[in-house]
Parts: C-alpha cells; sequence; structure tokens
C-alpha cells in the first residue's frame, strides 16, 4: 500500500516499525531508551511518536528527509534543545530519565557526547583542545593529560597525522581533520554515547571515509547515533537504521533490512531516492 508522504498518520503501518530484532527486543544490553517523546518549539510539534531503544556498541543511524525531526530527536537525547524547545516523554539512559530535574546536566552531557555538523574546534591548539575539558573536571597532571590525549587521538584516527606538532593551531587543520579532533575532544572525557549530527556534511569523500573508518572502529567502546542524509553512508556503517517523517520515527530495524526489505512503503520510496 502506497502512503501519501504528506499525510501526517499513515495508517496502521506506523505500528509496522517496532523493533523486530530480536537484539534489541532483549532490554539488558538497551543503553538508551525513548518513551512518547514530544518536543514543541512554541506551538509547532516537531516530533512526535518517536519510541526507540538502542542497544549498547552499535551505531544507528538516523535518516529521512529534510523537516522530519531526526535533528530535534538527536539533540533532545543530551537535553542539547533546553532553552529552545519543549520536551515532553521519556529519555531513558541506563534506566534514568535524562530530564529529571535532579539530574547534573554537564555529567550527563559527559556520558552522552556530541559532535556537530561542523567542525568548531576551539582556536586554541590541537593539545589544548582536549585538556580544556580534562582540566576543567580537575585533572592537572601533564602526564595523565599526555596519555590521554594520544589515547583520544589515536581513537579518532588522527594521531599520526598530528602527533608531532600538537601546538599546531586546531584551526591550521583540514575540515576532515577538525572534526577527528572534534570527535577526539568528545572521547577523552570517556562518553558511553556518542551524537553525531550530519558530522561528514561539509567533508570531502575522502575525509568522510575516514570520519567512516573511524566511527566503525568506535563503536567497540561507545554508542554510535548519527543523522545522515547520505544513505550509501547509513548502509556502509550503521547496524541499525531508524526512518523519520513528519516528526514520527516511522520505521526502525536492521540496517540491512531497511535497505532492502523495509515494511513501510515511504521508507523504500526514501531509500530508493524518490524523495528528500
Ligand atoms: N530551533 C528551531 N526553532 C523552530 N523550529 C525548529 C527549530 N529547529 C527545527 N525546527 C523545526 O522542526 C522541524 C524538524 O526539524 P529538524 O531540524 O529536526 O529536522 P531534520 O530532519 O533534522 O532536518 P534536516 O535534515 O534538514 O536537518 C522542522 O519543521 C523545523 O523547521
Amino acid at each position: 500500500m502506497l502512503i501519501n508522504p504528506t499525510s501526517p498518520h499513515p495508517g496502521d503501518q506506523w505500528l509496522e516499525r517496532n523493533i523486530v530484532d530480536p537484539s534489541l527486543k532483549n532490554d539488558t544490553n538497551i543503553i538508551l531508551e525513548t518513551k512518547d517523546l514530544h518536543v514543541y518549539y512554541g506551538d509547532h510539534e516537531a516530533l512526535h511518536e518517536g519510541d526507540l531503544k538502542f542497544a549498547e556498541h552499535q551505531i544507528t543511524a538516523l535518516i529521512g528527509p529534510s523537516g522530519s525531526g531526526k535533528s530535534t530527536y538527536l539533540r533532545s537525547l543530551n537535553r542539547m534543545n533546553d532553552g529552545v524547545a519543549r520536551v515532553t516523554g521519556q529519555i531513558l539512559y541506563r534506566g534514568v530519565d535524562v530530564n529529571q530535574p535532579q539530574i547534573d546536566v554537564y555529567e550527563m552531557r559527559r556520558r552522552i557526547g556530541m559532535v556537530f555538523q561542523r567542525p568548531n574546534p576551539f582556536s586554541k591548539s590541537i593539545y589544548e583542545n582536549i585538556a580544556f575539558a580534562l582540566r576543567r573536571r580537575g585533572m592537572n597532571d601533564k602526564q595523565q593529560l599526555d596519555e590521554i590525549i594520544e589515547t583520544s587521538l589515536k581513537q579518532a584516527a588522527l594521531w599520526d597525522e598530528v602527533k608531532d606538532d600538537l601546538n599546531k593551531s586546531a584551526l591550521a587543520l583540514s575540515g576532515g581533520q577538525q572534526q577527528r579532533l572534534c570527535i577526539a575532544r568528545a572521547v577523552a572525557v570517556k562518553p558511553d554515547i556518542l551524537l553525531l549530527d550530519e558530522p561528514a556534511s561539509a567533508l570531502d569523500p575522502v575525509s568522510t571515509g575516514k570520519l567512516e573508518e573511524t566511527l566503525t572502529q568506535l563503536k567497540d567502546q561507545y554508542t554510535i547515533i548519527i543523522v545522515t542524509h547520505n544513505m550509501q553512508q547509513a548502509a556502509r556503517i550503521s547496524d541499525y537504521t531508524a526512518f523519520f517523517n513528519l516528526g514520527r520515527a516511522l520505521e526502525y530495524n536492521v540496517t540491512s533490512k531497511i535497505f532492502t526489505r523495509p515494511k513501510v512503503q515511504l521508507t523504500n520510496n526514501y531509500v530508493a531516492g524518490d524523495f528528500g
């Protein structure tokens, strides 16, 4: 059955977006879960019906047409929408609702880190870009800082390119290197989850390839949720994919199924490039 992409209620097929992969039905490896999530910008409801579960050490891609609510959803997960949008419903990180008033937002964002669309390094050296957050957390031991900075740059697959000049300005790096530095900065504080909002959209194909390789390696240690417009990228790097349309997560499944045998016609149309 064809679904009208402009209809806010594509009927019973909504039910079919439900999680079907057994690993996601086993709640023991669920690190993050959203329930009955609604997000409003003023009177405009930008997101509704976004019930998703994320398994540990998996990459999940959020795909869908422009304005479908992917970034709104992602930014709600670590409260980046605070002061911008009103969020109702539950966002459970290891069973704890991140919107509870007693939550330490700074600590929560350390555990649920974020990398933005455009690389945003500070106007400081490569070393200081990473040391900054560590010092803020009270770490001042030079040897300890050196070790963590080296490990983080290695995890972000940037170490070999910058190890001989860590005092160089981060702004002198290429766009792709800057984005990997932002990943190094995010992983230095040992998060559990990394949220990435179209991290490759400003990068050339070579840098994009390196970034994808880096993300694939990072999933051994982190749970990754990535918004992308790039279907090939979602298919290449993600284990699970959620298709968003008109403010709802319409279908969610293992990536291979979303791209080869989606249950919802609209998902099929989107991944086939019929609209976007
Ligand atoms: N800061 C904001 N203030 C008001 N409305 C917003 C804001 N951010 C997003 N919106 C609206 O919320 C809806 C969802 O936008 P969102 O950016 O989440 O979609 P998206 O799927 O990420 O789109 P894109 O792929 O273009 O980034 C859109 O109607 C958008 O105009």
